[in-house]
């Protein structure tokens, strides 16, 4: 078996540039590659974890000097990210922005709000020397991780799509807890006056119960009172099942909607489309469409109409031809030899793990090698090494020819 070269997997510097004309993405990762940025999610796990840790006197008495230590890493690594994203955000977040507006625009960003946050604060304590205040804010750099973690991003969209629904719910959930108070109230605030002599104090109740936490700290004591909390424990099954299942079908909604959309990282990803200007980028992406297959799941059969091209964005996919299998990583393609010469599938292509894959269909394939004179030949090129070296060239062109001719 032979193993095809990965393409570049990380973003072409010439395609990012391209990319940057049209797109406010992630500056930095491009410009210091995902390397560095697998190395800021290390020291954010390290942090927050240190912090944690410091929380526990023992711990802290024992590893006082390693806390420390990583505490101040931490706060170089965010200082230096920082820095480095005001630096890079130039001319990437307003079109005809100057480099002043696209850096203060980042910095008034929730998400520059966030980088900051993650630093300032622990540098000021290091530097006054109140080490016990540091562990509380090692939850501040875990918000750092929105920027890096699609599922947290994908929650954050989902409760942000939902919010006038969720909204909703909470003005329900108000009404209820002082629906349910005030009764309780009115009912018990004689025989518990130190427990439910107020409303605020009857709400505190009405929330726990509601909540379906039920600390037990104030409990009814009258029947009527124990009356009235059977049918609060029971409104409480809904108040919560509501805004969850909101959350959660909107979440699941959000995730699937992801693995259809394209970005412009997968593109980058794909060295093919490297040289193409950014309206053509444009004009590919609109034809794309995203698809993820599983480890083992059979894409292509060899024999089989073709009716799509595809470009690996993540993973890998082995192809079983008859005189011997290869597998192609990603930034490579295949699929593009039954539909350049028209004829059936050369191989069967086989995903070896969890593959991302960027979908061309046949008819916006031969739009687009119409259109794309540089695509077409590479295209072109790449297909007859293959035919060549599998043996099938001569057979694909007189394939093809005779269907041109048949064509005429
Ligand atoms: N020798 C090879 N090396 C790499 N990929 C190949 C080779 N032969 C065929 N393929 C790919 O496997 C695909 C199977 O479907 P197609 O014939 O449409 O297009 C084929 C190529 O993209």
């Amino acid at each position: 078996m032979r193993l095809v070269p990965r393409g570049r997997g990380s973003a072409d510097p010439n395609l990012r540039d391209r990319l940057y004309e049209l797109l406010e993405h992630d500056p930095l990762a491009y410009s210091i590659g995902s390397r560095f940025i697998q190395v800021i999610i290390s020291v954010i796990v390290l942090d927050v974890v240190a912090m944690i840790l410091a929380s526990v006197p023992e711990l802290d008495a024992r590893f006082d000097t390693l806390f420390s230590a990583v505490a101040v890493l931490a706060v170089i690594v965010f200082a230096l990210e920082y820095l480095a994203r005001l630096w890079t955000v130039a001319g990437h977040t307003q079109r005809n922005g100057s480099a002043l507006s696209d850096r203060l625009s980042y910095a008034f960003s929730a998400l520059g709000i966030i980088d900051l946050m993650a630093f300032l604060p622990a540098a000021i304590v290091l530097a006054t020397g109140r080490h016990a205040t540091l562990a509380g804010l090692g939850v501040l750099p875990f918000f750092k991780l929105i920027r890096y973690s699609p599922a947290m991003r994908s929650l954050l969209a989902a409760i942000h799509a939902e919010r006038r629904a969720l909204i909703g719910c909470i003005v329900i959930l108000i009404g209820v807890v002082l629906t349910f108070a005030s009764l309780l109230y009115a009912i018990e605030r004689d025989v518990q006056p130190s427990k439910l002599g107020t409303i605020p104090d009857a709400m505190w109740w009405a929330i726990v119960t509601l909540g379906t936490v039920g600390y037990g700290d104030v409990v009814p004591v009258t029947p009527l009172g124990k009356f009235i909390s059977v049918f609060a424990i029971i409104s409480g099954f809904a108040m919560i099942a509501l805004p969850v299942a909101i959350i959660s079908t909107a979440f699941a909604e959000e995730v699937r909607r992801r693995d259809f959309v394209v970005t412009w990282g997968m593109l980058a990803r794909v060295p093919l489309f490297s040289h193409l200007s950014a309206a053509e980028i444009a004009d590919i992406m609109r034809l794309l469409r995203a698809r993820t297959i599983e480890q083992g799941e059979i894409l292509v059969r060899r024999g089989d109409a073709a009716s799509s091209m595809y470009f690996i964005t993540a993973g890998e996919v082995e192809i079983t031809l008859p005189s011997q299998q290869v597998r192609l990583a990603d930034g490579t393609f295949f699929g593009e030899i039954a539909l350049l010469h028209k004829t059936k599938r050369s191989g069967t292509v086989t995903a070896t793990r969890k593959t991302r894959l960027l979908v061309l269909d046949a008819q916006d394939f031969h739009a687009l090698i119409e259109r794309m004179p540089t695509l077409a030949a590479h295209v072109h090129q790449t297909a007859k090494a293959r035919l060549e070296e599998t043996g099938d060239l001569a057979a694909a062109e007189l394939a093809q020819a005779e269907r041109d001719d048949t064509d005429r």
